[in-house]
């Protein structure tokens, strides 16, 4: 499959509504066949639109499994515009010598302001009260109602979102304790709890800042509720899988917890027209949110221009610098060299065929690079040769046993 030529050949598929500072990035870059879709595409278009696309773009309700990406025979890259890349097989995509990019912090201070928010909301019961005041109630009571200061927020996931929402806890007087699989710098006064157990005992909120990975499918469940204090509050603005959401609601409704507040779910919706449907309807103590924890106009506009510069680089440069699934490597710009892209599985002999390719040919190699991980290889080679000459070369590597994908950089 023809992966080489001039960029304003290339199709960008730009789905979920990313914002258009990413549209203007590719336009400014001088990619100009960009196709945008406010929504997640149905799965049978989903597979005839990647078909076409060179570079795909997503948020995080786009489902790239390896039968998706199969399809995707001409796609160099793909973009995730959000924090989370676990939407998509990353593994199919590294075999398929397709890396993946995402925005690892464009968003994480606006999760950490509306984690805050609803710290302060659940613990003075502001979600009830609201929701009686609309139905022309009136619970003019200190009952149930407490202050964040001395109040003990106990973090899981001590990452990019957890130490933010640790520092702007201290701010307002919160004890933090904090539960990591790894060893991590204790940002102000907080302390690493002794284990996850630990941190639901002592916590009188606890908020969930790790991936979807498999440790952490369903990892507050019926046995971690019940280790949580009576009367606290559970927070997840993570991901879905993260809590058992079936257990959470009998949680709430035999009020051991006295609130929660929840952004994402098992099962979310496709788009703003479906209906949202969820245990936790109806509870006046639950704050319930449509995964908005990232949306903010400002980590929108950052997202886009971060994601489209990583995608716009790989594909005039071949960086692969902070890809998620794929061997980094970070190039040189080429202003005299034409620069030929090679990837491909990691098994003997694939190298040494490259190098015999060139000097069969009496080509010189200007720069050569190379990274490689237990599955693949990337080799990108410079050399001084015209248009017609690395044409050539490329159709030669294409051929070579092993390849995944290789293209010649215009
Ligand atoms: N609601 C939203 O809109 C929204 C926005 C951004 C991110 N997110 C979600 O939040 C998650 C966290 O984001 P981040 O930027 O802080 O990520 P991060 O990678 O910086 O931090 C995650 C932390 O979790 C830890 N961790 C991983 N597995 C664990 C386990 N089993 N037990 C305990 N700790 C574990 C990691 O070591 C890491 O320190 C993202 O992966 C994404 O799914 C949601
Ligand atoms: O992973 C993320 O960054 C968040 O879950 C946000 O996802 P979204 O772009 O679909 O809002």
């Amino acid at each position: 499959m023809k992966t080489s030529f001039p960029k304003q050949d290339i199709k960008v598929l730009l789905l979920e509504g990313v914002s258009r500072s990413a549209v203007e990035s590719f336009q400014r870059a001088g990619y100009s066949q960009l196709e945008y879709h406010e929504k997640a595409l149905p799965e049978a278009e989903l597979k005839a639109r990647i078909a076409e696309a060179h570079i795909v773009g997503i948020r995080s309700r786009t489902q790239l499994t390896d039968e998706v990406l199969q399809q995707a025979k001409r796609l160099i890259a793909v973009g995730c515009f959000c924090i989370g890349t676990n939407q998509v097989d990353l593994g199919s995509a590294r075999r398929l010598g397709v890396p993946v990019f995402n925005a690892p912090y464009s968003n994480t201070r606006s999760v950490a302001e509306l984690v805050i928010a609803e710290t302060i909301m659940l613990l003075r019961g502001v979600p009830q009260k609201n929701a009686l005041c609309h139905r022309g109630g009136w619970t003019k009571s200190a009952a149930g109602s407490f202050e964040a200061r001395d109040k003990v927020l106990g973090i899981v996931g001590y990452g990019h979102i957890g130490t933010q929402v640790g520092v702007l806890a201290e701010s307002l007087g919160m004890r933090v304790i904090f539960h990591d699989i790894e060893s991590k710098l204790s940002l102000g006064n907080a302390r690493a709890a002794n284990s996850l157990e630990d941190l639901l005992e002592r916590a009188d909120v606890v908020t969930l800042h790790v991936p979807e990975t498999p440790a952490t499918q369903m990892m507050i469940g019926t046995r971690e509720l019940a280790r949580m204090r009576k009367g606290s509050l559970l927070i997840n603005a993570s991901r879905g899988t993260v809590v058992d959401i079936d257990a959470l609601a009998a949680s709430l409704r035999s009020e051991h917890l006295a609130g929660a507040a929840v952004d994402v779910f098992p099962v979310e919706p496709k788009g703003n027209d479906d209906a949202f449907v969820s245990p936790l309807l109806g509870m006046d103590n639950v704050i319930l949110t449509p995964h908005i924890g990232g949306s903010t106009l400002e980590a929108q506009d950052n997202i886009g221009i971060e994601v489209a510069a990583k995608l716009v680089r790989y594909s005039d440069n071949g960086s692969t610098l902070s890809a998620v699934n794929f061997p980094e490597v970070s190039l040189p710009e080429h202003p005299r060299s034409r620069r030929l892209l090679h990837i491909h599985r990691n098994v003997p002999g694939v190298l040494s065929r490259i190098n015999e390719l060139f000097s069969a040919g009496n080509i010189n190699i200007d720069a050569q690079f190379l990274q490689t991980d237990s599955e693949v290889g990337y080799v990108v080679i410079d050399v001084a040769a015209d248009e017609k000459q690395s044409g050539e070369l490329r159709d030669r590597l294409a051929a070579i046993p092993g390849t995944l994908r290789s293209r010649v950089l215009y």
